[in-house]
């Protein structure tokens, strides 16, 4: 079969290689050669079963599960130890969400997964609780690995797994907590060196770089790894700056016959053709399954979309006008990045300027804090403590803050910029929305100019929501 479809292969972002997935490319366990020729969106729309051995579940369960849910301890019974259940039921955790409904059977059934549910829906409480219903506490060698794009999101699900280890406040002198470390760019390695040659953690969660810094240099083994999970796995698998790495990772420094995988997002373009990808590349087992909720609305339906569209001039006092009738407790304002072009010219960052007109122009404006690629780790680690400890915030950032950070105060969110895609829409709208048990409406407003309406428009299409003009 000719390989003119090449082109098309290439845009995955599942395989960064040029070379074309030839004909050798066939389905498991079966020697019928797939459809080259076809489009990109094709292969999705094939049914799973026809292109994997892989199975989904979720799809034919939306909305049926919700009312008639058991408690998390009903489900995690038997998998996850007493006190760590009692830990998540001390810090709130009682119901379990649609998505740990779905993915906790499976994934204690011991299959790897692939879970894809909504921005904030609750996937890191999901495969934590697999984590801990693994390891064992009185061994001393990592046996559980999160792999994480940011920083900022490796502390966060720190925090969570930390919460979890600690010990109950009723059960204080029984149980043995497991250790959990934080490998994130931007910490000073040489404490966690000695730590992982004398003690090794039960749980590691790592940024790609630092981590591949410990396997290059033997300092970490991942021998005795029994769950290796993958958070926001489509944008790992985007950056061109880690996809060798987190290949290697899921290949040569681990394989799948000793390990359970678990890839997790709230958007994996192309889930089929990733699926298939995971098989042929040996990066989960073949029976891999795909926990896909809510894939007709892949945002949470308490967000309401809406723009507003202005001259590039107005949007300074367009930002103010929606900001004054808004009155937000807590907001996000996304910018875009500053172009190398401006950088070289001398220019103020864009987002310096609009903290800088707000705090001359917005009276009575919450507190004003900055998140960007630009800031030291430390700056960037103050920002979110003084966003978490303040009564109510402006958070001015770039798309650093779009994946993952979890600010569950947020109630609104204003791209002064629109995201470069839909993928970073959906990331950027889901920084609110995120209290899983709450109806409260949060509100997404998009500043545009006329023409960029039909991009606005596009997003809306690829989404699957509708946004509402707003007229001032
Ligand atoms: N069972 C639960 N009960 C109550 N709150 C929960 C439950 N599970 C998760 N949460 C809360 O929901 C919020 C979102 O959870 P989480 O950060 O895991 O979402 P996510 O699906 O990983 O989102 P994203 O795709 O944006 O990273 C968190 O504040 C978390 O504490």
């Amino acid at each position: 079969m000719a390989c003119s479809s090449a082109p098309h292969l290439r845009s995955f972002p599942w395989t960064s290689s040029t070379k074309p997935l030839c004909p050798s490319f066939t389905r498991p366990n079966c020697t019928v050669p797939l459809p080259f020729n076809r489009t990109n969106r094709m292969l999705d729309s094939l049914p799973i079963s026809a292109s994997l051995s892989s199975t989904c579940v979720g799809e034919s369960d939306v909305g049926t599960t919700k009312n008639t849910r058991s408690t998390l301890r009903e489900l995690c019974q038997g998998h996850v130890p007493d006190h760590v259940l009692r830990r998540a039921e001390e810090v709130g955790y009682i119901l379990p969400t649609h998505v740990q409904h779905e993915a906790l059977p499976v994934l204690f059934s011991g299959r790897d997964c692939v879970i894809q549910a909504q921005t904030g829906s609750g996937k890191t409480l999901a495969y934590l609780l697999l984590i801990f219903s693994v390891v064992n506490a009185k061994r001393s060698s990592v046996q559980a690995l999160v792999v994480v794009p940011t920083r900022e999101l490796g502390m966060q699900v720190t925090k969570v797994a930390r919460m979890l280890a600690a010990k109950s406040l009723e059960l204080e002198s029984e149980q043995q907590s497991c250790t959990v470390m934080a490998l994130l760019d931007g910490g000073t390695l040489r404490r966690h060196k000695s730590w992982l040659k004398v003690e090794p953690p039960a749980i590691v969660i790592a940024t790609l770089r630092s981590l591949c810094q410990m396997l290059d240099k033997q300092i970490l083994n991942l021998d005795r790894m029994r769950v290796l999970v993958i958070d926001e796995v489509d944008f790992m698998f985007n950056s061109s700056k880690e996809v060798s790495s987190l290949k290697k990772l899921l290949t040569t420094y681990s394989s799948i016959n000793n390990r359970q995988t678990i890839f997790a997002s709230a958007s994996i373009p192309q889930h089929r053709r990733f699926m298939y990808d995971c098989i042929q590349h040996k990066w989960t087992q073949a029976d891999v399954v795909h926990v896909h909720v809510n894939p007709v609305e892949p945002m949470p339906s308490c967000l309401y979309h809406r723009f507003v569209i202005c001259g590039k001039r107005e949007r300074y006092s367009t930002l103010l006008h929606l900001l004054q009738s808004d009155a937000p407790q807590s907001a996000i304002i996304f910018v875009g990045e500053q172009s190398e072009k401006s950088k070289k010219a001398g220019h103020a960052p864009p987002t310096t300027l609009l903290i800088e007109f707000l705090k001359t122009s917005h009276e009575g404006c919450p507190e004003l804090v900055l998140l960007e690629e630009d800031m030291n780790f430390n700056q960037r680690a103050a920002s979110l403590t003084d966003v978490k400890e303040s009564g109510g915030y402006l958070l001015v950032a770039t798309d650093i803050a779009a994946r993952g950070v979890d600010l569950p105060e947020t109630t609104h969110i204003y791209n002064f910029d629109l995201p470069k895609d839909a993928t970073n829409y959906l990331h950027r709208a889901g920084r609110t929305g995120r209290k899983p048990f709450s109806d409260s409406k949060c509100f997404v407003t998009s500043i545009i100019t006329a023409e960029e309406r039909f991009v606005l428009q596009r997003f809306e299409n690829e989404l699957q929501f509708q946004c509402e003009e707003l007229l001032f």
